[in-house]
């Protein structure tokens, strides 16, 4: 299904940054050859020689051209910048046009108030993993995407990640959850990796060990669909070392510090828009 919708349609990045890149990279996975149907537009000339050095996908200077070139249109820019994109879209009366966006905190009533009523948008939050084809991505579509576009947005994400529907007062917490999520996730695998190396372990070695911890222990709660604590709790042996280490990581404020984290991060969505 993914590969179908993949083919078929002419997809469009406004915005060549991290995002785009790890989005094209991922899809380019499915298959090499839709390179064709895709198109990323950038007024940074490292960004787009980027695009056509590691992809061969064509990447300009001219928004309008990508607009044109496209059936579904990522909007790829940083939140700030969704505005005056929005109006150069708006100003090229694509009526048919599917405009997905991916910009944290910027709400469907924004979008639409500068595309105007016709226009056609779905809000996404996606994370970096979707690179690695293991992304995450939430999505609420406005009312004027018919039931078949969305399976089409869907399908473009599906090609990298999972996919779920989420009520959009939703997506600034999912933000903070999974798209600004892997930051914290590195900084945990970091020091789990700088605890191996004070006991001596080689730094490679260390990280790879705690990567993959990670990995398993996260394969561990989607595929067994067991609670967090209950897997915890099987690995604290009474009496034994982990507990130790529970102990003195609660009295670090570890699970308070990482809540915390959440809630400034989702209020902070809500003010990107402002620049
Ligand atoms: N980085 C992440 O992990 C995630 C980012 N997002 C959202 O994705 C969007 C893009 O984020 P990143 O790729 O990280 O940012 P980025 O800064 O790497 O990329 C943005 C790109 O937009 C280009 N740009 C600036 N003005 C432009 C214009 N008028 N027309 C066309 N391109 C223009 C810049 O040159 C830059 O290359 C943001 O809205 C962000 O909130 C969403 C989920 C995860
Ligand atoms: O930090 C940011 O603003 C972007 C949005 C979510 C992840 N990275």
């Amino acid at each position: 299904m993914e590969e179908k919708v993949l083919k078929k349609k002419k997809i469009g990045w406004v915005g060549g940054g991290n995002m785009a890149y790890a989005m094209v990279s991922g899809i380019l996975q499915v298959d090499p050859g839709l390179r064709k149907n895709l198109m990323v537009s950038d007024p940074n000339e490292d960004k787009r020689w980027t695009f056509e050095k590691d992809f061969n996908v064509q990447a300009t200077q001219s928004n309008k051209a990508v607009i044109e070139h496209s059936d579904i249109l990522i909007l790829a820019v940083k939140p700030h910048k969704c505005g005056e994109v929005l109006n150069e879209i708006k100003a090229l009366e694509k009526e048919e046009l599917l405009v997905v966006s991916i910009a944290a905190g910027v709400s469907l009533e924004y979008l639409q108030e500068h595309l105007g009523p016709k226009g056609k948008i779905v809000r996404t939050m996606p994370n970096t993993p979707v690179l690695v084809q293991a992304g995450m991505t939430l999505i609420t579509p406005n009312a004027n995407v018919e039931p078949r576009e969305l399976i089409e947005v869907r399908a473009i994400f599906e090609s990298i990640g999972k996919v779920d529907e989420i009520e959009e007062k939703f997506l600034d917490a999912v933000a903070a959850i999974s798209a600004s999520g892997p930051a914290y996730v590195y900084m945990f695998i970091e020091a789990l990796g700088d605890g191996g190396v004070l006991k001596g372990l080689p730094r490679k070695q260390s990280y790879e060990i705690a990567a993959q911890a990670v990995l398993g222990a996260a394969k561990m709660i989607l595929e067994t669909g067991k609670h967090p604590g209950d897997l915890k709790d099987m690995v604290c042996s009474p009496g034994g070392m982990t507990i130790e280490a529970v102990y003195a990581l609660e009295r670090n404020h570890f699970r308070a510090s990482i809540i915390e984290a959440v809630e400034i991060c989702t209020d902070k969505s809500k003010k990107l828009v402002e620049g």
